[in-house]
């Protein structure tokens, strides 16, 4: 496997070493995009189904064999595309729910997003656990976005004002509200329509030089 490259920075107060996770950003081969997509909606079909056991067992040798294909490419975490690339929709990661149409001022940022059968919880609502997966994916983005140094998620609020609808396209606004020091405050929203879905508040703490 390919090695991510090691660097020494300054912190201030002196040169620390710091293990930085040098990213030469992989290209986007053709037709990544659409291997994503298709991860998508396996995971949404395979939450919708309630297949027989032939189709089982055809669907899991199909799946273990897509699997041993992609065994001898995978790579160290610094040479990886799947959720690192801004170039794809969701970072080109099947995890995060699909966000698009993103725009973004320095304070303000707005964008769509639609939760799959993948994300069900129960009576047509996403899981609890997939909302906060959503916040830390759109706020984390904006804690880091123009050219900040990294920061990592110290806490996530969030309030379930009324149910989350799975296949239907929703609205998410984020704020970033101050930065303290190495604190990054940012809070947002998620609605279907006019209707609020769930609010969030989240603290963003900048990493020292040299913190894991
Ligand atoms: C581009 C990428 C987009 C995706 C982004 C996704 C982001 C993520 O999901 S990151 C993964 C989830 N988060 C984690 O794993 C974090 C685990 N925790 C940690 O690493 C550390 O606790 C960390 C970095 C948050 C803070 O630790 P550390 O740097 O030692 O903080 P520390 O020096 O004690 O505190 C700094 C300040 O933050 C405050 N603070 C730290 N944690 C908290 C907290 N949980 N609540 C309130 N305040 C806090 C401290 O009180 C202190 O404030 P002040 O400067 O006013 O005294």
């Amino acid at each position: 496997m390919e090695q991510a490259t090691m660097a020494t920075v300054s912190d201030g107060e002196g040169l620390s070493s710091c293990r930085q996770n040098r990213r030469q950003p992989p290209a986007v081969p053709t037709g990544y995009a659409e291997m994503i997509e298709a991860v998508r909606l396996l995971q949404d079909r395979i939450a919708a189904a309630a297949p027989d056991e032939e189709l089982i067992a055809a669907v899991t040798r199909d799946l273990t064999h897509a699997a041993e294909l992609l065994a001898p490419a995978e790579r160290e975490e610094a040479f990886r595309i799947s959720g690192f690339s801004e170039e794809l929709p969701g970072n080109g990661s099947a995890l995060i729910p699909l966000v698009w149409d993103v725009v973004s001022d320095a304070s303000v940022r707005r964008g769509r997003v639609r939760f799959g059968s993948f994300h069900l919880g129960e009576n047509g609502a996403a899981h609890g656990g997939t909302i906060p997966l959503l916040f830390d994916e759109v706020l984390g983005r904006f804690a880091n976005s123009d050219g900040r140094a990294s920061a990592r998620t110290a806490y996530l609020h969030v309030d379930y004002r009324s149910v989350t609808p799975v296949e239907k396209d929703l609205e998410f606004v984020v704020r970033f509200e101050r930065e303290e020091g190495r604190k990054r405050y940012m809070t947002g929203a998620l609605r279907d329509g006019e209707r609020v879905c769930a609010e969030v508040e989240g603290l963003f703490v900048q990493l020292r030089p040299g913190q894991p």
